[in-house]
């Protein structure tokens, strides 16, 4: 087992496609872009939140052509969802939210609403079961939909690929049929890095070719797209912005939203929040002999917060009539599984444990974004660095130890009572 401050040999083997020169090139280019990136924080602020009202009225009418149009956001209870939730209520959006909570909880969204200081619409629902979405269809006036809801762990599609297919596609399927039968083809989709599989160049930009994806989740957020694509294709009132996330982490500024993983996390950041916290003895680097830097695999890590504010500028693009277009979110910058152990413990202040073991299936060595198109075409850019992801990440979860507690019953009945 490794200590941080430990320096690790790096093993490659010569059957991979980026070579050391490539990686120093990744290197140099994080650099320009580490340098470029805008480090100013996003935290709400009192003014912010005090101007909101006057601003709300215009905002809305920009997007939805009616203040009384709601913005129809599926899973949005969950870690991507609430934390857009949040941004487009400090926009002045009104939000109706269904989630069928299976891997995400209430305080999630009561907490949403402290925040913006503005109540939202939630609804338990569930994008495959059409009685309980065509109520919410016909009581609100929805314009446009982020369409979050999905299972998301790649490890866990490998074994039940049946039910990933099953609740994402059949499930995105379900809700494109009604939303077309009320009349709302405006949405932005979800969707993942992932579909890029292992890309022969990188940065990846949208013109790469898709595929092949190595996992079932992957290949649900790809089927997603195209039937996305052919919609459009087909009928020119659809319009759709494909947002393809790279690797998400962080939490809100305030610490008081964040992720909350289900049992053992798939993910590295939130496993490695665990090791701080003393919940999981170290944490495991699926492989150490990738050609990269230090052997392990690099990614482009994105904010929560700069995901949600990509949100938001989708939504103002759908109002342009784009068709469809797909945007990367990410940085552009990589970082391998050690950088980011040693971020985290920059950010806490405490060495993190780690053991190198052997690489995960379907596992690509390197990924990250050329996020060039929606810097032009949605004027995105994100605006936290690393450390700020681990400073914000390590600040929710050493002040929710345990994630969202159950909300008390009388939480309950207010945040219902407030919701329906
Ligand atoms: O316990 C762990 C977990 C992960 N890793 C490594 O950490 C990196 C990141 O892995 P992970 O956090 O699981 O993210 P990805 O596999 O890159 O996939 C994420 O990023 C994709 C977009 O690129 C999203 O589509 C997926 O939903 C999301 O899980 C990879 O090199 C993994 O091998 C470890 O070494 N140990």
């Amino acid at each position: 087992m490794h200590l941080i401050e430990t320096t690790v040999t790096t093993v490659t083997t010569n059957n991979h496609i980026f070579s050391k020169q490539h990686c120093q090139v990744l290197q140099n280019k994080r650099q320009t872009i580490e340098n470029s990136i805008n480090i100013s924080t996003c935290e709400p602020n009192e003014t912010r939140m005090e101007n909101l009202d006057n601003n709300s009225v215009k905002k809305l009418s920009e997007v939805t052509n009616s203040q009384d149009g709601y913005v129809l956001v599926t899973g949005g209870a969950g870690y991507i969802g609430s934390h857009t939730v949040l941004e487009l209520l400090l926009n002045g959006y009104n939000v109706v939210v269904i989630d069928n909570l299976s891997n995400s909880c209430e305080e999630s969204l009561i907490r949403v609403q402290k925040l913006a200081r503005r109540p939202l619409k939630f609804h338990h629902a569930d994008i495959l079961d059409e009685k309980t979405l065509i109520p919410v269809f016909e009581k609100y006036n929805i314009c446009a939909v982020l369409h979050f809801a999905a299972l998301k762990a790649v490890g866990e599609s490998t074994k039940i690929p049946l039910n990933y297919y099953w609740n994402n596609v059949t499930g995105s399927l379900n809700l494109f049929k009604i939303m077309e039968r009320f009349g709302v083809y405006n949405i932005v989709f979800s969707s993942s890095a992932t579909v890029y599989g292992q890309p022969d160049t990188i940065p990846v930009n949208e013109k790469c070719s898709l595929g092949p994806v190595t996992n079932p989740y992957g290949k649900t957020k790809l089927f997603i797209e195209e039937a996305i694509r052919d919609m459009c294709t087909a009928n020119d009132k659809w319009n759709a912005v494909l947002l393809r996330y790279f690797n998400p982490t962080g939490a809100h500024p305030s610490g008081v939203i964040g992720e909350n993983p289900r049992g053992i996390p798939n993910n590295l950041m939130p496993y490695v929040s665990q090791v701080v916290q003393g919940r999981l003895p170290f944490v495991n680097i699926f492989g150490g002999d990738y050609e990269t830097v230090d052997g392990t695999g690099i990614r482009d890590y994105i904010h929560v917060c700069d995901l949600a504010t990509g949100h938001v500028a989708a939504l103002r693009k759908l109002k342009t009539k784009p068709g469809c277009v797909a945007y990367n979110l990410g940085t552009g910058v990589g970082y391998s599984v050690i950088e980011i152990i040693q971020a985290m413990s920059r950010a806490c202040g405490k060495k993190i444990p780690y053991k190198i073991s052997k690489r995960r299936p379907g596992d690509i060595s390197v990924i990250t974004a050329d996020a060039s198109l929606a810097n032009i075409e949605l004027g995105w850019y994100p605006k936290y660095n690393l450390d700020q992801m681990c400073q914000d990440l390590w600040r929710w979860i050493d002040s929710n130890p345990l994630g969202y507690p159950e909300p008390s019953n009388e939480s309950k009945q207010n945040f219902l009572k407030m919701s329906s």
